[in-house]
């Protein structure tokens, strides 16, 4: 069924596991994504970012909002998983109203950019327009290393868990994404990767509530791998390690957002398909490994942060 986010996490908070949240910009990723989640009988937690929406509705924020609504929501009624639709990343007002008014389970404002104050100011106003009408929020504190999307912060800085607490009581924020060390994309680590577990221990005695962790994809191998066999240029490419990714876990991350490992399967599959089948032009075929290779990545992460047989 399609239910609220915070169903999903508030299980996983009590009984310390994880459900991955899963971009999409298209209905093959989804189809891949479900499919997992089925086989491993998992909760799902499925997010579009705000140009994700731009993409689907050619621009105009309410009609990509509902596609993914009435897509997503259209497969979640009929399977017996619980499976939300998140807006990740919103920054836009525009885009954040448009999918609470088109019917997404939960919505992340980042004002992570902003100072703190301004932060809880944005955050407040968005949780009161949200819980009006039963939709869960999430917010970020410190800021990823990484490219987010459209905005790259330059220095990572990290989240400070006095802060956090304050942040929560202020807010009533439902989940919150404090900076622990991650950051988008590829190419996470320049040296051996590290995340600063103290801090996440601390924010979770000290706020009690879901907490995420973005910039998560791992960067398998195996996926590489092949992508570089058939022309892939991915040198230099490093995610975070499975084990440090089980420890946040148990250190009291609920939602791990992963959209670079799907992406890096995806196209892994679609190079050696074109590849191996010059007379192919059937999308419906020629996407076919891409999707193999993304569902594999996503059995993988279920069984990994613990949610596989929580359904
Ligand atoms: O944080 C993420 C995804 O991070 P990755 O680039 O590591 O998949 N989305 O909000
Ligand atoms: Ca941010
Ligand atoms: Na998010
Ligand atoms: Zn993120």
């Amino acid at each position: 069924p399609y239910v609220n986010t915070k169903e999903i996490l508030e299980k996983a908070n009590k009984e310390y596991y994880a459900v991955a949240a899963l971009n999409i910009n298209n209905l093959e990723f989804l189809q891949a994504i479900l499919e997992a989640g089925i086989e491993k009988k998992s909760p799902l937690i499925i997010e579009t970012s705000e140009g994700a929406i731009k993409y689907a509705g050619t621009g105009d924020p309410l009609r990509g909002a509902k596609f993914f609504v009435d897509m997503v929501k259209g497969f979640a009624d009929t399977l017996d998983i619980p499976v939300s639709l998140h807006l990740d990343h919103g920054k836009d007002f525009k885009y954040i109203v448009s999918a609470i008014k088109a019917g997404y389970s939960s919505v992340m404002i980042d004002a992570s950019d902003k100072p703190f104050e301004e932060n809880v100011k944005i955050t407040k106003e968005i949780v009161k327009i949200a819980h009006s009408v039963g939709v869960s929020v999430e917010a970020e504190l410190g800021k990823l290393a990484g490219i987010e999307d459209n905005v790259s912060s330059a220095e990572s800085v990290l989240v400070n868990p006095d802060e956090a607490k304050k942040f929560v009581e202020e807010t009533q924020v439902d989940f919150l994404a404090p900076a622990i060390g991650t950051s988008h994309g590829a190419f996470k680590f320049k040296g051996e990767a590290k995340l600063d577990y103290d801090r996440l221990k601390q924010v979770k005695e000290l706020t009690g509530i879901p907490l995420v962790l973005h910039g998560a994809s791992s960067v398998v191998e195996e996926i590489v791998e092949i992508a570089e066999k058939y022309g892939a240029d991915f040198g230099g490419s490093k995610g975070v390690p499975s084990e440090i990714l089980k420890e946040t876990v148990q250190l009291g991350i609920n939602k791990v957002n992963t959209d670079t490992d799907l992406r890096m399967a995806f196209v892994a599959g679609l190079r050696e398909y074109l590849h191996n089948n010059p007379k192919e032009f059937d999308p419906r075929n020629y996407m076919k490994k891409g999707k193999e290779y993304v569902k594999k990545v996503v059995a993988d992460r279920l069984e990994l942060l613990g949610s596989a047989g929580k359904a």
